[in-house]
């Protein structure tokens, strides 16, 4: 079986939350060092890494980024290589993000081109986000790169395929936590409480007019409330009740706007419902925005490859932390087709592996072509 197919099912086997990636570090760590280190910096941030591949005659420094933190699902593909992790998936395909950076970097490492490559492999971007925290470190501000590129896995799309587009690419993205707090009792007596799974259900509904009524038509936003706990047993009335859930919006301003409106509807729930709540909007990502001029650059350096499948697609309403290291450098993320029924974040996720390959040969020469001097 081919390596980084190999390296692909061992990730997948260990998938571990953002902050906590210890085996997924040290597996790169080893792999890392079983490799010639003449050209090799290793450094270490908390479980992420930054690894330069030195140039032989260096004007530039190019950036490549991977994700590293899988997601809190129960597997539920059936491969012989599922997740060894309870509970814990790769279900977002960072396991093929990471195969494929080690892939482009071990091409690197055998075949130099002038400039410096710094890979970024980045924990913790399903949340609380570690690109962030990543740009602030010393490392990252002694290595700066000139540009930066990243790839997200897209089931949709035919094997291989690129789809991208200049400009916005991903959303403004806001986790939602809100907390309802009213009085319990009886179930056979609701006229001495306030149930907060009634008011929790009232406010699940009426969040969804901020973007039926809140949001320009011809503007998007999303929100999605995911999880709802709240009370105890079936016949107590629930003194309290949680929503959890995300807040996409395509500008920062629209971000604000939703927000503002969420707020007025918690307030108009906790006199309505004669309860306490509160909003905690955990953390924030701002969007990818693509660099226009690379991102065009990219494009048709793809446009005279024959076996590259190139899709001028729309943006779309995911996140990614990413989105901050592209507001510092020049650089593009895009999508990359794996063809296969179920989507991102689902239990079924099973990406085909050729896509890794195809992935390494489009970005050793992207970047072989970047990094050259003529
Ligand atoms: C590509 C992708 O699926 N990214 C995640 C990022 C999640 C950010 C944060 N935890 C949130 O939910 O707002 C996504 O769900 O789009």
């Amino acid at each position: 079986m081919n390596s980084l197919i190999q390296i692909r099912r061992d990730l997948h086997q260990i998938p571990e939350l953002g902050f906590q990636e210890y085996k997924t570090q040290a597996y790169i760590l080893n792999y890392l060092h079983s490799m010639p280190q003449d050209r090799l910096t290793i450094k270490k941030w908390k479980t992420g890494l930054f690894v330069k591949v030195h140039g032989m005659n260096p004007k530039k420094t190019i950036g490549y980024r991977t994700d590293i933190d899988g997601l809190p699902i129960t597997e539920e593909t059936g491969l012989s290589f599922s997740s060894t992790h309870e509970a814990k998936m790769h279900a977002c395909g960072h396991d093929f993000h990471m195969s494929i950076a080690l892939g482009v970097l071990t091409h690197f490492v055998h075949n130099p081109i002038d400039d410096d490559l710094l890979f970024i492999f980045q924990p913790a971007e399903e949340g609380p986000g570690g690109a962030e925290p990543m740009l602030q470190t010393k490392e990252m501000q002694e290595w700066m790169p000139d540009m930066i590129f990243a790839l997200h896995i897209a089931p949709e799309y035919p094997v291989g395929a690129v789809a991208v587009k200049e400009g916005l690419f991903f959303a403004n993205t806001s986790e939602l936590f809100i907390d309802l707090k009213g009085k319990g009792g009886h179930a056979a007596m609701p006229h001495q409480t306030n149930d907060m799974v009634i008011a929790a259900c009232a406010l699940v509904s009426q969040l969804q007019t901020i973007i039926a009524r809140n949001v320009n038509p011809l503007d998007s936003a999303v929100i999605t409330i995911g999880k709802i706990t709240g009370g105890t047993v079936q016949n107590i009335i629930a003194e309290t009740a949680r929503l959890e859930g995300t807040i996409r919006t395509l500008t920062p301003e629209s971000m604000a706007k939703v927000k503002h409106r969420i707020e007025a509807i918690v307030a108009g729930i906790e006199t309505g419902f004669e309860c306490e709540a509160n909003i905690d909007y955990g953390s924030m990502y701002y969007q990818v925005y693509n660099h226009e001029e690379l991102t065009r650059e990219f494009m048709s350096f793809l446009k005279e490859d024959p076996e590259v499948k190139l899709i001028e697609c729309r943006e779309a309403m995911t996140g990614e932390d990413f989105g901050y290291m592209l507001k510092e450098i020049p650089g593009f993320m895009f999508w990359l087709g794996v063809n296969t029924p179920y989507g991102l974040h689902h239990a079924k996720l099973n990406p085909n592996e050729d896509a890794i390959g195809a992935a390494v040969r489009i970005m050793t020469n992207y970047i072989t072509f970047k990094g050259n001097h003529k």
